[in-house]
Protein backbone atom coordinates (compact mmCIF):
# COMPACT_ATOMS: atom_id res chain seq x y z
CA UNK A 1 0.00 0.00 0.00
CA UNK A 2 1.35 3.43 -0.82
CA UNK A 3 2.26 6.07 1.71
CA UNK A 4 -0.02 8.95 1.46
CA UNK A 5 1.87 12.56 1.62
CA UNK A 6 -0.15 14.75 4.78
CA UNK A 7 0.31 17.90 5.25
CA UNK A 8 -0.52 19.62 8.99
CA UNK A 9 -1.63 23.08 10.44
CA UNK A 10 -0.13 24.60 13.53
CA UNK A 11 -3.28 25.44 15.70
CA UNK A 12 -1.44 26.79 18.99
CA UNK A 13 0.83 30.08 19.07
CA UNK A 14 3.50 30.14 16.85
CA UNK A 15 6.83 29.90 18.92
CA UNK A 16 9.34 27.37 18.52
CA UNK A 17 8.21 24.09 18.62
CA UNK A 18 10.11 21.84 21.71
CA UNK A 19 9.56 23.69 24.90
CA UNK A 20 5.69 22.36 25.04
CA UNK A 21 4.50 18.78 25.17
CA UNK A 22 3.66 17.82 21.30
CA UNK A 23 -0.11 17.28 20.69
CA UNK A 24 -0.64 15.69 17.20
CA UNK A 25 -4.63 15.70 16.01
CA UNK A 26 -5.74 13.78 13.76
CA UNK A 27 -9.26 14.50 11.62
CA UNK A 28 -12.92 12.71 10.75
CA UNK A 29 -13.19 11.62 7.20
CA UNK A 30 -14.70 14.64 5.11
CA UNK A 31 -13.39 17.02 8.05
CA UNK A 32 -10.37 19.02 8.28
CA UNK A 33 -8.03 20.67 10.97
CA UNK A 34 -10.77 23.01 11.52
CA UNK A 35 -12.70 19.89 13.29
CA UNK A 36 -9.54 20.68 16.35
CA UNK A 37 -9.67 24.82 16.27
CA UNK A 38 -11.68 25.41 19.55
CA UNK A 39 -9.56 22.51 21.45
CA UNK A 40 -6.15 23.39 20.11
CA UNK A 41 -7.37 27.30 21.48
CA UNK A 42 -7.94 25.82 24.84
CA UNK A 43 -4.74 23.74 25.22
CA UNK A 44 -2.74 26.02 23.03
CA UNK A 45 -1.31 27.55 25.97
CA UNK A 46 0.54 24.59 27.31
CA UNK A 47 1.24 22.18 24.28
CA UNK A 48 1.70 22.35 21.01
CA UNK A 49 -0.61 21.62 18.89
CA UNK A 50 -0.68 20.48 15.35
CA UNK A 51 -3.80 18.58 13.20
CA UNK A 52 -3.01 17.21 9.85
CA UNK A 53 -5.27 16.88 7.44
CA UNK A 54 -6.39 13.43 5.34
CA UNK A 55 -5.34 13.36 1.47
CA UNK A 56 -7.35 15.25 -0.43
CA UNK A 57 -8.71 17.34 2.68
CA UNK A 58 -7.65 20.35 4.24
CA UNK A 59 -3.96 21.35 3.04
CA UNK A 60 -3.20 17.88 2.33
CA UNK A 61 -2.71 17.07 -1.44
CA UNK A 62 -5.09 14.40 -2.97
CA UNK A 63 -3.72 10.85 -3.05
CA UNK A 64 -2.97 9.33 -6.41
CA UNK A 65 -3.73 5.73 -5.22
CA UNK A 66 -5.25 4.16 -2.71
CA UNK A 67 -3.53 3.57 1.08
CA UNK A 68 -4.71 1.64 4.48
CA UNK A 69 -5.07 2.80 7.76
CA UNK A 70 -1.30 1.68 8.63
CA UNK A 71 -0.03 3.82 5.71
CA UNK A 72 -1.47 6.77 6.98
CA UNK A 73 -0.29 5.71 10.61
CA UNK A 74 3.49 5.61 8.82
CA UNK A 75 2.69 8.77 7.25
CA UNK A 76 1.86 10.54 10.62
CA UNK A 77 4.69 9.35 12.33
CA UNK A 78 6.85 11.04 9.09
CA UNK A 79 5.02 14.04 9.43
CA UNK A 80 6.54 14.20 13.17
CA UNK A 81 9.78 13.44 12.54
CA UNK A 82 9.83 16.49 9.39
CA UNK A 83 8.86 19.24 12.54
CA UNK A 84 10.18 17.44 15.44
CA UNK A 85 12.61 14.68 14.61
CA UNK A 86 12.16 11.59 16.60
CA UNK A 87 9.94 13.32 19.01
CA UNK A 88 7.66 11.14 21.56
CA UNK A 89 3.94 13.07 20.94
CA UNK A 90 0.76 12.92 22.78
CA UNK A 91 -2.38 11.91 20.04
CA UNK A 92 -5.46 12.29 19.62
CA UNK A 93 -7.98 11.70 16.86
CA UNK A 94 -11.80 11.37 15.73
CA UNK A 95 -13.44 8.42 13.88
CA UNK A 96 -10.61 8.15 11.23
CA UNK A 97 -8.34 10.03 12.53
CA UNK A 98 -8.80 7.71 16.17
CA UNK A 99 -8.40 4.52 13.74
CA UNK A 100 -4.85 6.24 12.80
CA UNK A 101 -4.23 6.42 16.64
CA UNK A 102 -5.08 2.62 17.37
CA UNK A 103 -2.79 1.87 14.47
CA UNK A 104 -0.24 4.09 15.93
CA UNK A 105 -0.27 2.30 18.95
CA UNK A 106 -0.36 -0.94 17.63
CA UNK A 107 2.82 -0.01 15.14
CA UNK A 108 4.28 2.62 16.66
CA UNK A 109 3.58 2.99 20.50
CA UNK A 110 7.01 3.13 21.08
CA UNK A 111 6.55 7.50 20.27
CA UNK A 112 3.35 8.17 21.65
CA UNK A 113 3.16 9.29 24.97
CA UNK A 114 -0.77 8.85 25.46
CA UNK A 115 -3.30 8.13 23.11
CA UNK A 116 -6.98 9.83 22.64
CA UNK A 117 -9.63 8.49 20.54
CA UNK A 118 -12.96 9.39 20.13
CA UNK A 119 -15.92 8.81 18.15
CA UNK A 120 -13.64 5.77 17.08
CA UNK A 121 -13.66 2.29 17.38
CA UNK A 122 -11.69 -0.29 16.49
CA UNK A 123 -13.76 -1.66 13.51
CA UNK A 124 -15.94 1.17 11.99
CA UNK A 125 -18.72 0.25 10.08
CA UNK A 126 -19.51 -2.24 7.31
CA UNK A 127 -16.69 -3.25 4.44
CA UNK A 128 -19.40 -3.17 2.35
CA UNK A 129 -21.02 -0.08 3.20
CA UNK A 130 -17.77 1.81 2.80
CA UNK A 131 -17.10 0.55 -0.41
CA UNK A 132 -20.72 1.04 -1.73
CA UNK A 133 -20.12 4.46 -0.08
CA UNK A 134 -16.38 4.81 -1.88
CA UNK A 135 -18.18 4.48 -5.36
CA UNK A 136 -21.32 6.99 -5.02
CA UNK A 137 -18.31 9.75 -4.11
CA UNK A 138 -16.37 8.59 -6.73
CA UNK A 139 -19.06 8.76 -9.04
CA UNK A 140 -20.83 11.83 -7.64
CA UNK A 141 -18.51 13.97 -5.39
CA UNK A 142 -18.10 14.70 -1.92
CA UNK A 143 -21.38 17.22 -2.26
CA UNK A 144 -23.75 13.66 -2.33
CA UNK A 145 -22.77 13.41 1.35
CA UNK A 146 -23.63 16.55 2.86
CA UNK A 147 -26.78 16.09 4.13
CA UNK A 148 -26.18 12.80 5.85
CA UNK A 149 -23.08 13.52 7.11
CA UNK A 150 -24.75 16.60 8.80
CA UNK A 151 -27.31 14.52 10.30
CA UNK A 152 -24.52 12.01 11.86
CA UNK A 153 -21.58 14.58 12.75
CA UNK A 154 -24.32 16.76 14.46
CA UNK A 155 -26.46 16.35 17.70
CA UNK A 156 -30.03 17.98 17.24
CA UNK A 157 -29.64 21.65 17.84
CA UNK A 158 -25.82 22.10 17.07
CA UNK A 159 -26.17 23.56 13.65
CA UNK A 160 -28.72 26.04 14.42
CA UNK A 161 -26.56 27.26 17.85
CA UNK A 162 -23.02 27.14 15.69
CA UNK A 163 -24.05 27.96 11.85
CA UNK A 164 -20.51 28.87 11.02
CA UNK A 165 -18.53 26.60 12.30
CA UNK A 166 -20.94 23.70 11.35
CA UNK A 167 -20.68 25.43 7.97
CA UNK A 168 -17.20 25.61 7.46
CA UNK A 169 -17.38 21.71 8.41
CA UNK A 170 -19.29 21.05 5.84
CA UNK A 171 -17.48 23.07 3.60
CA UNK A 172 -14.24 21.18 4.32
CA UNK A 173 -16.41 18.07 3.04
CA UNK A 174 -17.52 19.78 -0.34
CA UNK A 175 -13.95 20.51 -0.85
CA UNK A 176 -12.62 17.28 -0.13
CA UNK A 177 -11.26 15.36 -3.45
CA UNK A 178 -13.90 12.76 -4.04
CA UNK A 179 -11.05 10.15 -4.71
CA UNK A 180 -9.20 10.89 -2.26
CA UNK A 181 -12.13 10.57 0.08
CA UNK A 182 -13.12 7.45 -1.54
CA UNK A 183 -9.88 6.06 -0.44
CA UNK A 184 -10.32 7.11 2.69
CA UNK A 185 -13.72 4.84 2.51
CA UNK A 186 -11.43 1.69 1.28
CA UNK A 187 -9.27 2.33 4.34
CA UNK A 188 -11.55 1.96 6.59
CA UNK A 189 -13.41 -0.58 5.28
CA UNK A 190 -10.48 -2.89 5.36
CA UNK A 191 -9.79 -1.93 9.01
CA UNK A 192 -9.94 -4.27 11.61
CA UNK A 193 -7.93 -4.33 15.05
CA UNK A 194 -10.13 -5.84 17.09
CA UNK A 195 -7.73 -8.49 17.69
CA UNK A 196 -4.49 -6.14 18.22
CA UNK A 197 -5.77 -4.44 20.71
CA UNK A 198 -3.63 -6.16 23.30
CA UNK A 199 -0.46 -4.78 21.74
CA UNK A 200 -1.52 -1.36 23.17
CA UNK A 201 0.20 -0.36 26.07
CA UNK A 202 0.14 3.55 25.96
CA UNK A 203 -1.97 5.28 27.93
CA UNK A 204 -5.73 5.45 26.30
CA UNK A 205 -8.50 6.91 26.46
CA UNK A 206 -11.67 6.40 24.29
CA UNK A 207 -14.54 9.11 24.18
CA UNK A 208 -17.79 8.81 22.58
CA UNK A 209 -20.70 10.69 22.22
CA UNK A 210 -24.03 9.33 23.43
CA UNK A 211 -25.85 10.27 20.20
CA UNK A 212 -23.38 9.08 17.97
CA UNK A 213 -25.02 6.34 15.49
CA UNK A 214 -21.35 5.82 13.66
CA UNK A 215 -18.64 5.21 16.56
CA UNK A 216 -21.16 4.25 19.64
CA UNK A 217 -20.36 4.11 23.30
CA UNK A 218 -21.09 0.40 23.53
CA UNK A 219 -17.57 0.58 20.46
CA UNK A 220 -15.48 2.89 22.73
CA UNK A 221 -15.98 0.33 25.62
CA UNK A 222 -14.51 -2.17 23.25
CA UNK A 223 -12.01 -0.47 22.29
CA UNK A 224 -10.97 0.36 26.14
CA UNK A 225 -11.59 -3.45 27.33
CA UNK A 226 -9.73 -5.06 24.35
CA UNK A 227 -6.66 -2.37 25.73
CA UNK A 228 -6.89 -3.48 29.61
CA UNK A 229 -7.83 -7.22 29.18
CA UNK A 230 -4.36 -7.46 27.71
CA UNK A 231 -2.84 -5.08 30.93
CA UNK A 232 -2.84 -2.17 29.13
CA UNK A 233 -4.27 1.45 30.64
CA UNK A 234 -7.44 2.44 28.63
CA UNK A 235 -11.23 4.18 30.51
CA UNK A 236 -13.83 4.72 28.42
CA UNK A 237 -15.50 7.87 28.86
CA UNK A 238 -19.19 8.75 26.81
CA UNK A 239 -19.69 12.52 26.91
CA UNK A 240 -23.81 13.13 26.90
CA UNK A 241 -26.02 14.90 24.24
CA UNK A 242 -22.88 15.22 21.55
CA UNK A 243 -22.72 13.16 18.42
CA UNK A 244 -20.34 12.16 15.94
CA UNK A 245 -17.21 15.11 16.01
CA UNK A 246 -16.60 15.46 19.98
CA UNK A 247 -13.85 18.06 19.68
CA UNK A 248 -16.25 20.44 17.93
CA UNK A 249 -19.25 19.61 19.96
CA UNK A 250 -17.83 19.85 23.68
CA UNK A 251 -14.36 21.36 23.35
CA UNK A 252 -14.35 22.11 27.00
CA UNK A 253 -15.03 19.24 28.01
CA UNK A 254 -12.51 16.98 25.76
CA UNK A 255 -9.93 19.64 26.17
CA UNK A 256 -10.16 18.68 29.88
CA UNK A 257 -10.35 15.38 29.14
CA UNK A 258 -6.90 15.48 26.98
CA UNK A 259 -5.33 17.59 29.62
CA UNK A 260 -5.98 14.84 32.31
CA UNK A 261 -4.65 12.31 30.35
CA UNK A 262 -1.60 13.98 29.13
CA UNK A 263 -0.81 15.32 32.39
CA UNK A 264 -0.93 12.26 33.94
CA UNK A 265 1.06 9.86 31.29
CA UNK A 266 3.68 13.16 31.29
CA UNK A 267 4.13 12.50 35.52
CA UNK A 268 3.72 9.03 34.62
CA UNK A 269 6.75 8.90 32.38
CA UNK A 270 8.96 11.49 34.60
CA UNK A 271 8.58 8.71 37.51
CA UNK A 272 10.38 5.85 35.68
O1 LIG B 1 -16.03 10.21 10.40
C1 LIG B 1 -15.31 9.31 9.95
O2 LIG B 1 -14.06 9.41 9.89
C2 LIG B 1 -15.93 8.05 9.49
C3 LIG B 1 -17.39 8.04 9.71
C4 LIG B 1 -18.09 8.96 8.79
O3 LIG B 1 -17.73 9.07 7.65
C5 LIG B 1 -19.20 9.76 9.31
C6 LIG B 1 -20.05 10.26 8.18
O4 LIG B 1 -19.77 11.31 7.61
O5 LIG B 1 -20.97 9.54 7.86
Amino acid sequence: MAKPALKAALLSPQRPLGDHPLIVAGPSLGTSTILWNRVASLLGGDYDVVAWDLPGHGVSPAASEGFDVAALADAVVDLVDSIAPGENFHYAGVSLGGAVGLQLGIKHGERLKSLSVQNSGAKIGTPEGWLERAETVRTQGTPVMIQGSAQRWFAPGFMDREPEFSSRLLHALRDADRFSYAFCCEALAAFDVREELGSITVPTQVIAGSLDGVATPAMAEEVAGGITAAGGTATAVTVEGISHLAPAEAPAHVADLMRSLATWAESRRAAK
